[in-house]
């Protein structure tokens, strides 16, 4: 996987007019080197010097255009593919499976997205600026080899030599490269967790002093790392600087005194190789921006087909429309079997054989201790964890591939670590009056409003975020509604507002629910309770 890899699957339109620019700027920028030393030896007669002018400003305007030309439209092509990477996997994300964003760890996605790309989309210019530079390398190397054969050669041998240090070194610097990738993601990855547990480590300093050691820590090594594989480049610097100061000494004071060379030729090769010395740098300097971009271009397509590989299994070939399963009247889960796995595969924690029957307009809860399973078996039921045995029939239709997308359809959930949006995505039909009287009953009327599909304000206490969620799901709307816990960041008022009148009011308008709950005070409010314990059903 590399820049080419990248260019070949995501380029939109082709790259090869930047490339003819390029190489037309390079051509143009080389000739430019013939004509000033032709002009500096001939250039005192009237009409060479208008000659030489004359051809300058040309060879000059079209070495600029094209590199404008080249640079711009190579701008925008990077641009462009980057722009598209990412809403590709944006997308792939949101269609991706739950269990696998769970263990891969958003901060880890987030940051390999983010930085990779950006890495790539820094480095496009400069390389094609390279790639401009070494037309112009290769110009003057011709020029070089009109002049002097002998100092062609020499020059030949002292680039091959640069090339030949820099391929030794580079499958160290790769290598280098990715343990620098997966490093810096972890210090990222603990960024992340210092605003994300900032109260925790703010309350406690000795907690907040370790963790920042342990940050400290990985920063060293992440440091140690990238001065490590920068210490490579800058030695690939020097290496190709000292090869052309050996190059000019070579040619300045070497051939002239075995008579290889003389006069006015030892200038016109000196001053084409101090011409080059320049492209040369920008060539060289181009080889870290291209190890690095090769390692983002792989960072990302690893990452693309990871999410790809986590969601093959489930993916539905023609997805049944969302309408089919509008409403039903009993969903059916037999024997279902569930499991986390660890890196080795071996079940972490298992779920089932579990066998329910739900019928259309019952109220379930599903009780029980921490960690008995509860939560797991409500991704089961909304169908964002799959069985791994065991089957779902809704109205005797067996939910497979295919239907899960449209089954899933069915729920409106909140579950424990909801995320609240800031508008109503999704919805095409708002009953103002409706949403006015919902924000009245949940008491949030002073605290929010809806302008434009989105709420005025979302900085709100946990119970209050908890009851305008409540208010998004009855606008939504869909025939069973799942609750994790719901009540249980509610005042007691609430509480009882809950499982007196809001579940009785669901009921009534034929709504099946299924909520978490640990309230047994209310557990009467139920059709039906499922305890479980270590998976099971008890
Ligand atoms: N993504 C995961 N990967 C691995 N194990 C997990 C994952 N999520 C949960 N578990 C494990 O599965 C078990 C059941 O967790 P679950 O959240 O379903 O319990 P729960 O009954 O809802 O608990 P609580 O009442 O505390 O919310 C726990 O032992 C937990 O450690």
């Amino acid at each position: 996987m590399n820049l080419l890899t990248l260019y070949k699957k995501e380029a939109t339109k082709s790259g090869t007019p930047v490339l003819v620019m390029a190489l037309v700027s390079g051509i143009f920028q080389g000739l430019i080197l013939g004509i000033i030393t032709n002009a500096a030896s001939e250039g005192s007669e009237d009409l060479a010097y208008f000659k030489y002018l004359g051809l300058f400003a040309v060879s000059f305007a079209i070495a600029i255009l094209g590199k404008h030309y080249a640079l711009t439209e190579s701008t925008r092509l990077a641009e462009i593919m980057i722009k598209n990477i990412r809403m590709r996997i944006s997308d792939k994300i949101r269609n991706s499976e739950l269990l696998f964003l769970e263990n891969i760890g958003k901060s880890e996605v987030y940051t390999l997205i983010t930085q990779n790309t950006n890495l790539i989309s820094e480095s496009v210019v400069l390389i094609i600026n390279a790639c401009q530079a070494g037309i112009v390398l290769v110009c003057c190397l011709f020029y070089i080899a009109y002049l002097s054969q002998l100092s062609f050669l020499i020059t030949l041998a002292a680039i091959f030599a640069g090339i030949f240090t820099f391929m030794m070194h580079q499958n160290s610097i790769d290598s280098e490269l990715r343990q620098t990738t997966i490093k810096e993601t972890q210090f990222f990855d603990m960024l992340y967790n210092i605003l994300d547990g900032f109260k925790e480590l703010k309350i406690n300093r000795n907690k907040s002093d370790e963790y920042f050691s342990n940050v400290k820590k990985v920063a060293d090594e992440t440091e140690a790392l990238k001065i490590q594989t920068g210490f490579r480049f800058v030695i690939e610097i020097m290496f190709s600087q000292v090869f052309f100061y050996i190059l000019i000494a070579v040619i300045v004071f070497l051939l002239p005194k075995f008579n290889y060379m003389e006069g006015d030729l030892v200038i016109k090769v000196t001053t084409a190789v101090l011409f080059i010395i320049g492209p040369a740098n920008q060539l060289v300097t181009a080889i870290p921006l291209v190890s690095r971009a090769n390692i983002a271009v792989e960072n990302i397509y690893s990452l693309e087909n990871r999410l790809d590989k986590a969601s093959k299994p489930y993916q539905a070939k023609g997805v049944v429309p969302v309408s089919k399963f509008d409403s039903f009247k009993k969903i059916e889960f037999k024997d279902i079997k569930f499991s986390y796995l660890d890196n080795n595969n071996n079940p972490l924690f298992s779920l089932g054989p579990l066998n329910m029957d739900v019928s259309s307009g019952e109220i379930i809860f599903i009780v029980g201790g921490n960690g008995s399973g509860k939560s797991s078996f409500m991704k089961l039921v909304t169908g964002l964890y799959y069985p791994v045995s065991g089957q779902i029939l809704l109205d005797g239709t067996p939910i497979d591939g295919v239907t899960y997308p449209a089954y899933r359809e069915l729920f409106s959930v909140i579950f424990s670590d909801f995320h609240l949006f800031d508008k109503l995505y999704g919805f095409v039909n708002i009953d103002e009056n409706r949403v006015s009287y919902l924000l009245k009953t949940m008491q949030l009327e002073k605290k929010t409003e809806l302008i434009d599909k989105g709420f005025t304000n979302i900085n709100l206490s946990t119970g209050q975020r908890k009851r305008l969620a409540m208010i998004v799901a009855m606008l939504e709307n869909r025939s069973i509604c799942v609750f994790d816990e719901w009540a249980a960041d509610q005042d007691p008022i609430f509480r009882e507002f809950f499982y007196k009148t809001l579940l009785q009011e669901m009921k009534k308008e034929g709504k099946t629910v299924i909520a978490v709950s640990h309230d047994d005070r209310y557990f009467h409010m139920a059709d039906r309770i499922i305890k479980m314990e270590y998976g099971q059903f008890v």
